[in-house]
């Protein structure tokens, strides 16, 4: 209780005031009827065949809406235990039928991210993980998996690459979006106009304690779907989901037609099933599968144990 104490405490200040800042930058205005472009295979003979083919994440939930589904969307964190761990992770994810898949960069200073995370970024980088060898893992797992990938960084590694270098390097390794907590909606600009440019959806984060107004200019920027955060703080497994993401998504399919996928906390069956029944267009699982991936004794095991918690996770949805 003390640490979450803590937590809450720390985010009112630094941390949430970080991801709170965050969750007011914008991209430009959703783009009608964008449909990425088939994942084509060159075949040795020299034919082109259609791989499963993978669409972006704002077409991804309009099929799964056109279905009554609501989208199953995992995250976990590149390098932790090792890539190629992540590799077949991403294969499982997929397999089991996760809809969309957030794949984050380990980061030094992940102020949003609560201790699962933070320990999952700090096992990676010290086994030397870093962008371009997740971008080389991906080259290669991405054309074998349908569900479109989300890349979820801070803002540091994006500025070190610069802005038009990244989102060309991410769009040439068949990532469809990217989420970047940290950065304010105010310094998105170039970020924004980059990511049209490559055809990569931008996914903006509101909070419980976003204004109405900057709520608005969100929502009316983001691309790919919505991120409602969930509760104030950082992320982590937790208890229950707070009842009041239900007014909050209310709130927000007030102004917006647009997908809204529900994060933070989010850990059992239950609070899938909540979620989605209180109308999300998405339910987002992160620290709870990060844990079963990087503190299983074995990378078999933790794939085996993420296997099984996708599965009871998926079940549980519409
Ligand atoms: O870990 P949780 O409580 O299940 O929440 C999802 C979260 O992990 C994922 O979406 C995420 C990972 N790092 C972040 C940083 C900010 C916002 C969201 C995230």
């Amino acid at each position: 209780m003390a640490a979450t104490t803590t937590a809450l405490k720390s985010t009112t200040t630094t941390g949430f005031q970080q991801l709170k800042k965050s969750d007011a930058h914008f991209s430009p205005s959703h783009r009608p009827g964008f449909v990425s472009v088939r994942r084509l295979r060159q075949s040795p003979m020299a034919t082109l065949t259609a791989a499963a083919p993978t669409v972006g994440l704002a077409q991804t939930f309009s099929n799964l809406k056109s279905q009554g589904k609501v989208a199953f969307i995992p995250y976990i964190t590149a390098g932790d235990p090792d890539l190629s761990t992540t590799a077949e992770a991403l294969k499982v994810l997929d397999k089991c039928g996760s809809d969309i898949i957030e794949l984050g960069v380990p980061y030094s200073d992940p102020l949003a991210d609560g201790p699962v995370i933070q320990a999952a970024a700090t096992r990676s980088l010290a086994r030397g993980t870093n962008f371009d060898s997740i971008l080389s893992m991906l080259k290669k797992v991405v054309p074998e998996i349908s569900a479109p990938i989300a890349l979820f960084t801070y803002y540091n590694p994006i500025l070190k690459r610069g802005v038009g270098q990244f989102m060309s390097t991410v769009k040439d390794t068949g990532i469809h979006g990217l989420v970047v907590p940290d950065v304010p909606l105010e310094e998105t600009e170039l970020l924004r106009k980059e990511a049209l440019k490559n055809n990569i959806e931008l996914v903006l984060l509101t909070t419980p304690t976003t204004p109405t107004e900057r709520m608005k200019a969100i929502v009316e920027a983001s691309e790919g779907f919505i991120y409602l955060v969930s509760s104030i703080g950082v992320t982590g497994a937790r208890a229950s989901v707070s009842t009041k993401v239900q007014t909050l998504l209310r709130d927000i399919k007030e102004v917006t037609t647009k997908p809204v996928a529900v994060g933070f906390g989010i850990s059992s069956p239950e609070h899938v099933q909540q979620v989605a029944g209180w109308g999300a267009d998405g339910v987002i699982v992160g620290s709870a599968m990060v844990k079963l991936l990087g503190e299983a004794k074995s990378p078999e095991e933790g794939l085996l144990e993420l296997e099984k918690f996708t599965k009871s996770l998926k079940a549980a949805l519409p």
